[in-house]
């Protein structure tokens, strides 16, 4: 199978890889060439910590590599291609003019495909001739090590094409569930639910960030709790994807205010150095707030 990735940033580059080491061809593409050779040194990256922790041979790393070639030129790009997958910014104007531009571009069963990991995949798919070949592929950060795919069934997606994009996240061996396009797909909406709800939580004094998080790591067996993941994603992003889930499913998803607090302070979590917790060079070394330490 030929499956070709457009975008070849921080998603756009491990679907690439993973669908190359699962012994598809694969075409990487991006609007300038400069961002192409560093989606390509990244998947270099990638393997080269694989075969150093000797997850996969020299030979495989190689192999995989020869089957990607990365380019410009959007024709060129989808002509052959069995699935197109687009991977550039969440942007629902972005994403139709690239649905559109590919179906100019390639033989009419050509499945294309989506990463969006929030916009809905019935809208995109209403920029196409075709809609039916439209369906949501949606990776986790990053691909090349979370085993699922979230596949996404808009509106207008038929059997056939559900059908291929079950085989193709087999054949990449990663795990499927088959979502209805609805805000927040599966697991957004949940993993959002838990974390406003542990917020409220903090906010009301009921335990400490630290106390919440154990909570659902030793007693429900989550790998990590639901303040130290908000932390962990941003919390920008977090109120971002609370604020879309609030428009279009309803109050219950209404951000706290401490969320917005922190998001008008700059305090976004791991990356600024403070969240729900406080950071340093990477680490936890406290919690945010007047709780007593860890
Ligand atoms: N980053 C994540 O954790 C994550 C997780 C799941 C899904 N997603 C989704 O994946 C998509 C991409 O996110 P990302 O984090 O990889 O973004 P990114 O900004 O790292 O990469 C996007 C790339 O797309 C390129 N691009 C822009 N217009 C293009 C076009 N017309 N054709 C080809 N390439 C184009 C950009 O130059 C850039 O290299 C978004 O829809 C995002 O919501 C992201």
């Amino acid at each position: 199978m030929q499956v070709t990735v457009l975008g070849a940033g921080s998603m756009g580059h491990g679907i690439a890889q993973v669908s190359a080491m699962a012994g598809h061809d694969v075409v990487l593409r991006d609007i300038e060439e400069e961002f192409v050779e560093d989606g390509l040194d990244g998947i270099r990256n990638n393997l080269q910590g694989g075969v150093d922790r000797d997850k996969l041979s020299e030979e495989e790393m190689e192999a995989a590599l020869e089957r990607i070639e990365g380019m410009v030129d959007l024709e060129s790009a989808v002509a052959d291609a069995d699935l197109v997958v687009e991977a550039v910014p969440e942007d629902m104007g972005l994403k139709k003019d690239v649905f559109s531009d590919v179906e100019d571009a390639t033989s009419e069963d050509t499945v294309i495909a989506s990463n969006t990991s929030s916009l809905s995949v019935t809208e995109m798919a209403s920029a196409l001739e075709h809609p039916e070949r439209a369906v949501g592929l949606h990776f986790f950060n990053p691909p090349h090590i979370m085993d699922l795919v979230e596949i996404i069934v808009a509106e207008q997606t038929d059997e056939r094409t559900e059908a291929f994009a079950v085989d193709y996240v087999r054949s990449i061996e990663k795990e499927d569930v088959v979502v209805r396009d609805t805000a927040g797909f599966a697991t957004s909406r949940l993993g959002i639910a838990l974390g406003l709800e542990a917020i409220r939580m903090v906010e009301q004094g009921v335990a400490s960030p630290a106390d919440i998080d154990e909570g659902m790591e030793i007693g429900y067996g989550h790998p990590m709790g639901p303040l130290e993941l908000t932390d962990h994603v941003g919390l920008d992003v977090r109120l971002h994807i609370a604020e879309h889930l609030r428009e279009e499913l309803g109050e219950r998803f209404k951000p706290p205010q401490s969320l917005r607090r922190k998001v008008r302070a700059g305090n976004l979590g791991k990356k600024t150095g403070e969240g729900y917790y406080v950071w340093e060079d990477g680490e936890r070394v406290g919690m945010s707030g007047d709780w007593d330490d860890e």
